[in-house]
């Protein structure tokens, strides 16, 4: 009784970052938005098949196809082309609204997710405007009511973004990938999961992409007593907590 826990807000979406690398996704289309959506699947290390008449192709698109990106079939799509059941998604990006409004209905009938561009009530899912920094994805979804809103305030955010914040965010995780190695047991999550975030606090972003594998491996050696030494103090090879500022003059001796 009394304690406050959040207030359902429901209408929202629920925004995941959906693995794709090594899977199969089908793209319908190859028009500009069918170039943003190809893009966006690279990224995410998926296997996209792309079907789509080769006189409708946007350049980009072409492109991919030319360097052998996408696997490619120059045709109208067939319903035999969601056959394969190592399809996890199906993206359409066509200008025929009859022709999205039947590949939906097999992609239902099937139980494949599916995203008809700009055609809301045929989404499992919404894309949204991305913001891309190395390891960093920031994604705005105004939920249907402003596509062009989720442009501006992604452009607003990532303009309120120190420039290193990636290259940060990519060494926290190589320290992460480390310290799994040298105290990989389950028994130390908590520890682990506590000491890295001490770290990424009490740490600026300049140490943090100043850091190279010996700082790493140096800064490793506190994890087992359970310190964060200082930058300087990783690259002067100090110990921890022998040694603190009091503040006002000088080093003081902390025994
Ligand atoms: C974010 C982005 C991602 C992407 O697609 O990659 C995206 N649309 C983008 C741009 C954009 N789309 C449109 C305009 C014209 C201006 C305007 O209408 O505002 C612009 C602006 C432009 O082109 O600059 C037209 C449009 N879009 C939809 C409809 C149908 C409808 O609303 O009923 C209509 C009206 C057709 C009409 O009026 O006839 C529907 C959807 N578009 C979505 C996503 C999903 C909701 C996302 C959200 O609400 O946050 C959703 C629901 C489904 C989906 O497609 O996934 C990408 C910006 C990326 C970036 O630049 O960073
Ligand atoms: N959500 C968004 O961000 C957004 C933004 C703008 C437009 N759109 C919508 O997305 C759709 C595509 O836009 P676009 O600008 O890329 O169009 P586009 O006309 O440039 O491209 C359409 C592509 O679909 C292909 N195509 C048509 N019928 C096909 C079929 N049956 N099988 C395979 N390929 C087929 C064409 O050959 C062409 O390559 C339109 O409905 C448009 O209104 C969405």
């Amino acid at each position: 009784m009394g304690e406050k826990f959040p207030e359902i807000e429901g209408g929202g979406s629920l925004i995941l970052a959906w693995q794709v690398r090594n899977k199969k996704v089908l793209v319908v289309g190859g028009g500009e938005v069918a170039a943003g959506r190809i893009l966006n699947l690279l990224n995410a290390d998926a296997k996209v098949t792309l079907i789509s008449p080769r006189d409708g192709l946007n350049p980009e698109v072409a492109h991919r196809i030319e360097q052998k990106q996408v696997e490619y079939h120059d045709r109208k799509f067939l319903p035999s082309d969601l056959d394969d059941p190592a399809i996890v998604m199906v993206l359409t990006a066509i200008d025929e609204p009859d022709d999205s409004t039947v590949i939906w209905k097999l992609c239902k009938e099937k139980r494949i997710a599916a995203n008809i561009a700009d055609v809301p009530p045929e989404c499992d899912f919404y894309f949204g405007s991305v913001h891309r920094d190395g390891p960093l994805q920031i994604m705005v979804s105004t939920n249907g009511n402003g596509p062009k809103m989720a442009n501006i305030v992604r452009r607003r955010i990532a303009a309120t973004l120190p420039p290193n914040i990636g290259e940060a965010i990519a060494k926290v995780g190589a320290l992460r990938r480390k310290l799994r190695a040298v105290a990989p047991g389950n028994e130390q999550g908590p520890k682990r999961m506590q000491w890295m975030s001490k770290v990424c606090v009490t740490w600026s972003l300049e140490d943090l992409c100043d850091m190279e594998e010996r700082d790493m491996d140096e800064l490793l050696q506190s994890y087992a007593p359970n310190q964060i030494p200082t930058f300087e103090q990783v690259r002067l090879g100090e110990q921890p907590g022998s040694w603190e500022f009091d503040g006002s003059f000088g080093w003081a001796c902390v025994i």
